[in-house]
Formats: structure tokens, C-alpha cells, sequence
């Protein structure tokens, strides 16, 4: 068997992966990463970008729609062929040497292939043994889940893979779940073409405000909450039964129903931890003195942005216990992923678009806070009217009223994806409301209402 050794060894080149190793590097330590697949993992082929690339063309077709003027440029319906070609584009045609050019230029070894913890402080990857003198990280991601619903398997459903790489659009599709990634492609398919309807057993987006899951439920055409399939099969089309009898076709079937963490191969039994569970870590990403685990397959948040945020505060851990410097994983410490617990923020991008960050009021109470709602109509916002005719949304802040900062914001309508970071800033800075009053929003903006939810909750006196 070869042998390599560097400072730190990196088990998956996703965002998280590649985003860790870079940071150990620029601290000084050498890295390697092993990938099986691509360079980039989930988020670049089959996640983020291209299913983001789906949904991004007929959100602008919608916007010109409720604007005369831009309405009567409009000569023809979506253009699939060109929106496919698009999302390839993202995709990077499914070909990774820009990223691994990328590592490369970063000074960070790349291993191809299927990598294993072998015993404290080991990796296996096909025949060569590579010896970590500080770190392993183990930045694997998840994968789809799969209920146990009676000939679901052999019925061959789509994954959110199939679902972001489909290269033609089905007449009709089926889709098992209702959280975020279900509302996202029961949105882009419905706007490609397809007839679509969502099976969801909890309701739509059952973790955000309720009035978020409602507005985006109303936007589908054949949304079924609280339905239960019992069992699947295939012939030509694909058959569902439903737990109260109903029948239902379609020509695909994309299961969305959650993720599971990819830590059922990594050798974990080789350093005593039990395999295909979610990895427990510290502030710092730590699940032992040696090995850490960063991104999904720590199931602290399963986002992208949220995983390179633990790449940044673990790599830089890595470095400073490497140097024997003190540790910053206090609350919002340099080496602390906090905001993982407070503040994540997170868009979905169906149409109207839901953004929130912090916490829902029902977590706020769960968590046992004293809490007040502030609810605002987006329509009544001059910056609305102006965005589109017909603007309909809302906004909440949920405030916590024993030191009367906000802990929790959701927006839900068309566009107001960019406005969420203004909303990030204020729960993570813990801004006091009555400092937030001379935080004026530009006339005429959506943002305008921030005004607004602080005249709802009031001025002290
Ligand atoms: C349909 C969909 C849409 C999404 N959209 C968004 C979005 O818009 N915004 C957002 O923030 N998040 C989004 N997410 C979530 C986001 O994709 C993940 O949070 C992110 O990819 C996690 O990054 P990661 O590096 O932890 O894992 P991954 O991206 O899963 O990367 C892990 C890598 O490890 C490799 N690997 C696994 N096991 C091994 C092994 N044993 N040896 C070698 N390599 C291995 C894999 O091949 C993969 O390349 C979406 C997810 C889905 C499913
Ligand atoms: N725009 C974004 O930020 C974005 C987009 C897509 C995915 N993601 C990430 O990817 C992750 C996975 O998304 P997801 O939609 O698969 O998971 P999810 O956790 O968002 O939603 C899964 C849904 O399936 C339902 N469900 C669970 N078991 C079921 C069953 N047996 N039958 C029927 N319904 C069932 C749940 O009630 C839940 O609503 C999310 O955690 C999210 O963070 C993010």
C-alpha cells in the first residue's frame, strides 16, 4: 500500500470539503481531499445551482407578467430547451476539472475515490494509506431519503437528482414530501410544463411560519396535505395508492422526503463510532481530539452556505490547536459555528419566494421565550406595489421581549429573497429595536417594511 502523510485529510470535496481544506492551507497546514464523484459534491451538480438554474427563468417570465408595459414585450411561453441548456451550464455539464483545477491552484492534494477511516488518524482511498498528522475531517454529505412504502424501489422514483438533471420535463409528476425541496421542484416543474401534484403527508413547508407554507401551497395547482401513499408500482406510468383509497398516475415520481447522512462506508467503526448515523460534534466541529465532521453530515444545518460557515470556524480551529493557540468556541467565538443555532438563514425559491432566518414564533415559545409577533401585509409596502401589480405577501418579526431584540424574521412574496441579509444582520448582531429605528429603509423599497413592523410594535416612550 503507498503512504501519504499531510497535516489534515479530508473525506468528500463538497463545498464543505474543498471550503475546510482551503481554509487549512491558508493557515499554513498541509491537505489532501478525497472525492468518489465530483469536485464540488450535491450543491454544484444536483442541488443548489441547477435546481436553482430550473426556477430562475420563469421567475423572471412571472415578474414581466405583472408589469405592463414589460407584459405586452412578452411574445411566447417558457423556453424548456433553453432553460435545460441553462442549468447544464451550472451543472458544469457534469464535468469537474474547473474545481479540481481550483484545488489544485490552492495547493490541496486531491485523492480520487472512495475514502475510509482506517483506525485513529487514517484514511484508506483505494489502496493508499493517507495519515493525517493533526486532522481528519469528515465532510461526506447526505443523500436522499427513501420511505419504506411498498414497491416503491422497484417503481424506480426520481431522487432530487434525477429531478435537478432531467433532460425532459414529464407530462405528469407525482411528488412524496412537502418540505423544501419538494416545494422548490413541484414549483419548477408546474412553471416547465408538467401537471404536478404534491403528496404532502405534514402539510407544505411544515417548518416554517404557517402563513409561509400556506401562500406557497396556494401557488401550486394540486397540493394534497395529510396524504399518505401505501403503495407504489410501474408499468409504462407509475401507480400510487393512497392510504385512503385514492388512485392516482403519473409518469414520474420524485420522492422528497429528507436526507440521510453518508456515514454508512467511512470506516467508522474503525475508531469505535457506529455507522449511518448523523456525526455529534462540539461548537468547533470536533467529534473527538482528532476527527471532526463539517457540512450536512453533521445534520446542524443542511445548507450550503451554513456548512461553509463550519468550514471556516473548524478549519481555523484545526490551525490554532495545530499552533497550540487558545481556542475561541465561546458563543460567536472566531472557532464557533453559533449562528447554526441561532440564526441560519435559508430561502426557498418557489414562487412567491419564503425567506426566514432565526427562529419561527412556535420555536421561540418552544424554547421557552417571552415573545411578541409582528405581522406586516407586503402589499400595503409602496416599494411592493411599485415591484409588481398584484404584489401579495407578508412579513413577520418575532421579537424577544426580555431584551427586545429580534430573534426570528420570515418574508414571503416574489423577489424578497435579498432582502433576508438586512433581517441576518439584526438577529445575529442582536441589534436592540430601539437602535433599529435609525436603520431607515430607502423610499420607495420593499424594505420599507421594517418601518413598518416597528410602528406595529411601537416606540418606547
Ligand atoms: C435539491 C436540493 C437543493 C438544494 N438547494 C440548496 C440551496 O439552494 N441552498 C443551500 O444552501 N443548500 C441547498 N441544498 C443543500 C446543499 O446541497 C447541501 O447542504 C450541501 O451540498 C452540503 O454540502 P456538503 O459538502 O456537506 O456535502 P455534499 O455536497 O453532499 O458533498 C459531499 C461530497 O462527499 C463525497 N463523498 C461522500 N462519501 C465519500 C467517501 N466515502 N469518499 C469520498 N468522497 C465521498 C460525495 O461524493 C460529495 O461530493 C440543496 C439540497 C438539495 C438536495
Ligand atoms: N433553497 C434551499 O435552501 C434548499 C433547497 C432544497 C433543499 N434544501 C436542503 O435540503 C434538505 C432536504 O430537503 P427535503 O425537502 O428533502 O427535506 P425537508 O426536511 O425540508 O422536508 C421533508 C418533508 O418530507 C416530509 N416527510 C418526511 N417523511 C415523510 C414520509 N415518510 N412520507 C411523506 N412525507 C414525509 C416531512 O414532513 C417534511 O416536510 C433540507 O433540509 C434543506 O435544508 C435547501
Amino acid at each position: 500500500m503507498e503512504n501519504a502523510e499531510y497535516d489534515v485529510v479530508v473525506i468528500g470535496a463538497g463545498p464543505v470539503g474543498e471550503n475546510l481544506a482551503d481554509r487549512v492551507v491558508q493557515g499554513g497546514l498541509t491537505a489532501a481531499v478525497v472525492e468518489r464523484e465530483l469536485v464540488g459534491g450535491e450543491c454544484s451538480y444536483w442541488a443548489c445551482m441547477p435546481t436553482k438554474a430550473l426556477l430562475r427563468s420563469s421567475s423572471a417570465l412571472r415578474a414581466a407578467r405583472n408589469l405592463p408595459g414589460a407584459r405586452e414585450a412578452i411574445t411566447g411561453g417558457i423556453d424548456v430547451a433553453a432553460v435545460l441548456k441553462r442549468r447544464d451550464d451550472f451543472a458544469a455539464n457534469w464535468l469537474d476539472d474547473g474545481q479540481a483545477a481550483w484545488l489544485d491552484k490552492a495547493g490541496i492534494a486531491l485523492y480520487r475515490g472512495h475514502g475510509r477511516l482506517h483506525g485513529e488518524r487514517e484514511v484508506e482511498v483505494d489502496g493508499t494509506l493517507l495519515t493525517a498528522r493533526h486532522a481528519v475531517v469528515i465532510a461526506t454529505g447526505s443523500s436522499a431519503l427513501l420511505p419504506d412504502i411498498e414497491g416503491l424501489r422497484a417503481a424506480r422514483p426520481w431522487t432530487s437528482r434525477e429531478a435537478a438533471a432531467a433532460t425532459t420535463i414529464p407530462a405528469r409528476l407525482a411528488i412524496i414530501g412537502g418540505g423544501v425541496v419538494a416545494s422548490e421542484m413541484a414549483t419548477a416543474f408546474e412553471r416547465l410544463g408538467s401537471t404536478v401534484t404534491v403528496l404532502a403527508r405534514d402539510g407544505v413547508l411544515p417548518q416554517a411560519e404557517p402563513f409561509a407554507g400556506h401562500r406557497v401551497a396556494r401557488s401550486l395547482r394540486d397540493v394534497r396535505a395529510g396524504a399518505e401513499v401505501v403503495s407504489v408500482g410501474r408499468d409504462d406510468t407509475v401507480h400510487l395508492t393512497l392510504a385512503d383509497g385514492t388512485r392516482l398516475e403519473a409518469d414520474e415520481l420524485l420522492v422528497a422526503i429528507g436526507r440521510t447522512p453518508n456515514t454508512m462506508d467511512v470506516g467508522l467503526e474503525s475508531v469505535g463510532l457506529e455507522p449511518g448515523r448523523w456525526l455529534s460534534v462540539d461548537g468547533t466541529m470536533r467529534v473527538n481530539d482528532w476527527l471532526y465532521a463539517a457540512g450536512d453530515v453533521n445534520h446542524r444545518a443542511l445548507l450550503t452556505h451554513q456548512g461553509k460557515y463550519q468550514a471556516r470556524a473548524a478549519g481555523d480551529a484545526i490551525v490554532a490547536r495545530a499552533r497550540g493557540e487558545v481556542v475561541a468556541d465561546g458563543p460567536w467565538g472566531r472557532h464557533a459555528a453559533t449562528a447554526d443555532e441561532r440564526a441560519v438563514p435559508q430561502v426557498v425559491f418557489t414562487d412567491p419566494e419564503v425567506a426566514s432566518v432565526g427562529l419561527t414564533a412556535a420555536a421561540a415559545e418552544a424554547a421557552g421565550m417571552r415573545i411578541r409577533v409582528v405581522d406586516h401585509d407586503l402589499a400595503a409596502v409602496a416599494g411592493s406595489a411599485l415591484h409588481a401589480d398584484g404584489y401579495e405577501g407578508q412579513a413577520r418579526m418575532v421579537v424577544d421581549e426580555d431584551r427586545r431584540v429580534i430573534v426570528g424574521f420570515t418574508l414571503v412574496g416574489p423577489d424578497v429573497s435579498e432582502l433576508l441579509h438586512a433581517a441576518t444582520i439584526a438577529v445575529v448582531g442582536e441589534v436592540p429595536l430601539d437602535r433599529l429605528w435609525h436603520a431607515v429603509p430607502a423610499f420607495p423599497t420593499v424594505s420599507e417594511v421594517w418601518l413598518r413592523l416597528l410602528e406595529g410594535y411601537g416606540r418606547r416612550p
